[in-house]
């Protein structure tokens, strides 16, 4: 394999180049911050001032890799890679995109005889050390020609035992990385997995906080368990059902701080947990965990809370209830 090129070297990004890097792949990269270049180059990436750069610095036939926040960056990057590029190069995009995006500029790209791949990417910043799951939509050609950049960026076997009855499946799977089907299928696969995490993501943090407020004043004395709920999380990562990557993370947190008294209790979102209720709601499937999820985390952000008003008024509108302003 020739150079590869990643452009955006950010969290994911820059571990992803490193990742390559330490399997022994040379990488050209790029990023609009000079300031991320240089750490990534001092790793041994060669760096470049612009995408421009990035395509002449590297051989035909290119691969060049897109790891920027969805939206505007990366419709940018690859709008300019598409005029960049020649035939038969590739364009990557890693990052979070709406699978539709993909299907249109595949089209778009194809035109011109560049290849397009979406790659839902999935390891977060702990990739560079764990590898990245890696769900792949596009041409089955591309894919084939960049299977050992795959190969290299992925987990790969580990101790993971392996399922039965998988014989004369493709191996790769078991590595960690698959082709997911054609264009737009692997970004729709990592927006599902994305909507899942929000829902294993609530029910671990519902069923802490139930266990946290198990001495409530609202029960009365005798019902009242004061629970460690640091240690619980610890105890469930140890042969529970419930064992995961989640949990550890959680128990790691709690380990440090029981009340997490640096987070304010406000949940953002990326867009990913909105696309999957779309989705369930375009095929009229139900999906009223990963549902409630993500609207728990609209709620987090108390803006407003006009709907908080509007039961309290109906409250004292049929019932005289009274409560009291917020302070
Ligand atoms: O893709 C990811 C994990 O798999 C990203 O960390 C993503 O940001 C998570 O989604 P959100 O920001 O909406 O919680």
């Amino acid at each position: 394999m020739t150079d590869i090129g990643i452009v955006g070297l950010g969290r994911m990004g820059a571990n992803i180049a490193r990742r390559l890097l330490r399997a022994g792949q040379s990488c050209v990269v790029w990023d609009r911050d000079p300031a991320a270049i240089a750490p990534v180059v001092a790793d041994g990436a060669r760096g470049v001032d612009d995408l421009d750069g990035l395509v002449a610095a590297l051989a035909p036939t290119r691969a060049v890799w897109v790891m920027l926040p969805h939206g505007d960056a990366t419709e940018a990057a690859i709008r300019r890679l598409g005029e960049l590029l020649s035939p038969g190069d590739i364009a990557i995009d890693g990052g979070n995109t709406h699978w539709k995006d993909d299907i249109r500029r595949a089209a778009e790209l194809r035109a011109k005889g560049v290849h397009y791949l979406d790659i839902g990417t999935s390891g977060g910043v702990w990739g560079l050390e764990r590898g990245y799951c890696l769900m792949i939509g596009g041409e089955a050609g591309p894919v084939a020609r960049l299977a050992p950049i795959f190969a290299a960026l992925a987990p790969g076997r580990g101790d993971i035992p392996e399922t039965p009855r998988r014989e004369g499946r493709a191996r790769n799977v078991e590595e960690g990385w698959l082709h997911c089907g054609g264009h737009g299928a692997g970004h729709l696969v990592k927006m599902v997995h994305n909507g899942i995490e929000y829902g294993m993501m609530q029910a671990l943090a519902e069923g802490l906080d139930l266990l946290r407020h198990a001495d409530s004043p609202e029960l009365p004395e005798e019902h009242r368990i004061e629970v460690d709920i640091a240690d619980v999380a610890e105890v469930w990562r140890r042969g529970s059902v419930v064992t995961s990557w989640l949990l550890d993370l959680t128990a790691a947190a709690l380990a440090e701080d029981p009340d997490l008294a640096k987070y304010s209790g406000r949940v953002g979102d990326s867009g990913e947990g909105r696309w999957t209720v779309q989705q369930a709601v375009e095929t009229a499937v139900s999906a009223p965990v990963l549902t409630a999820a993500l609207f728990s985390r609209f709620a987090s952000r108390d803006e407003g809370h006009f709907a908080g008003k509007a039961l309290s008024a109906m409250r004292h509108g049929f019932g005289g209830h009274l409560e009291p302003k917020k302070g």
